[in-house]
């Protein structure tokens, strides 16, 4: 793994409680000492500043940097890529599959997209694959986000997309919670009670219409009694213009990652 920052981290975490890697076989190349310190404590892994440590012998390269840090990492791939070809998965937001294979031309590459749920193995990954990726690079790729929650495979020219949704969506979803619990607080509840209440409304709502596939507005009009209380909350939420705030954001993050790819 060369990045071991907040995402890399929460892969790391899984491979190693879930056992798919033995800790002393995942390498990571991370600059800040500190950080090296923590992971190799808490996870058992190696933890080193030489990017080509970790690149010399690996056969799986989980590429975990931020998109502004690809260049300097360029370098440490390019003077790899002669030896061996490994395959390169990248969770680097908006860095088309061209970038990374113009890098490393002979190595076989997945961008991949991955979201912090993943943490706690309720993550979602959508896989890219790039030209000359085999159906065996796919089954490795597929084992180890797996490890971390579901996943699905779409054209790379989705993944913009897929990034402004379930790569950043558990941020917008944060903010939800939070001003949930906020407006109970308004409303006179103690904070942890509004906290447990929002959290589990919002698990309880996913978790109930993933169980019954009904389609979200079925679930609207179950809840919304005749003047009663939620038509009465929803009519505030569509004056204040919720639905435009979202898609907005998902369309602007979409577009944050195709600026970041340049
Ligand atoms: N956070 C998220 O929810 C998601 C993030 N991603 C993607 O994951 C990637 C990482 O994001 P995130 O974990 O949030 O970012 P972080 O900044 O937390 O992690 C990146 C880590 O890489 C380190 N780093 C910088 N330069 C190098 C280098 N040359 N070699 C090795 N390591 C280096 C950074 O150190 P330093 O801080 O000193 O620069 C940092 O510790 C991004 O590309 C992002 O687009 C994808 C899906 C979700
Ligand atoms: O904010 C970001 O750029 C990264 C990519 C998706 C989630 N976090």
């Amino acid at each position: 793994m060369i990045g071991g920052g907040v995402m890399g981290e929460a892969l790391l975490s899984r491979l190693v409680a879930e056992q798919v890697f033995e800790p002393g076989a995942i390498t990571v190349g991370e600059p800040q000492a500190e950080r090296r310190t923590t992971l190799a404590h808490q996870y058992g892994v190696v933890a080193t500043a030489d990017n080509q440590q970790v690149l010399s012998q690996a056969e799986v390269v989980l590429l975990a940097v931020k998109p502004q840090n690809l260049a300097a990492v360029a370098a440490d791939l390019e003077q790899a890529a002669s030896h061996g070809s490994p395959l390169l998965l990248s969770i680097l937001a908006g860095i088309p599959l061209s970038n990374l294979q113009a890098i490393v031309p002979n190595w076989p590459v997945i961008r991949a997209m991955p979201n912090t749920p993943a943490t706690v193995g309720a993550g979602m990954t959508v896989l890219a694959p790039g030209q000359g990726v085999q159906p065996h690079h796919l089954a490795q790729a597929r084992r180890i986000f797996q490890t971390v929650g579901q996943v699905l495979e779409v054209p790379e020219s989705l993944m913009d997309a897929v990034t402004g949704l379930s790569g950043s969506g558990p941020g917008y979803v944060a903010i939800m919670i939070e001003a949930l619990a906020d407006g109970g607080v308004a409303a006179g509840l103690p904070r942890t009670v509004a906290l447990q209440l929002a959290l589990q409304t919002v698990r309880g709502t996913a978790e109930l219409l993933l169980a019954k596939e009904w389609h979200p507005a079925m679930l609207k009009d179950r809840v919304t009694s005749p003047g009663g209380t939620t038509i009465a909350g929803i009519a505030q939420l569509e004056q204040a213009g919720i639905r435009s705030a979202l898609i907005e954001a998902v369309r602007t993050a979409a577009q944050r990652s195709r600026d970041l790819g340049g």
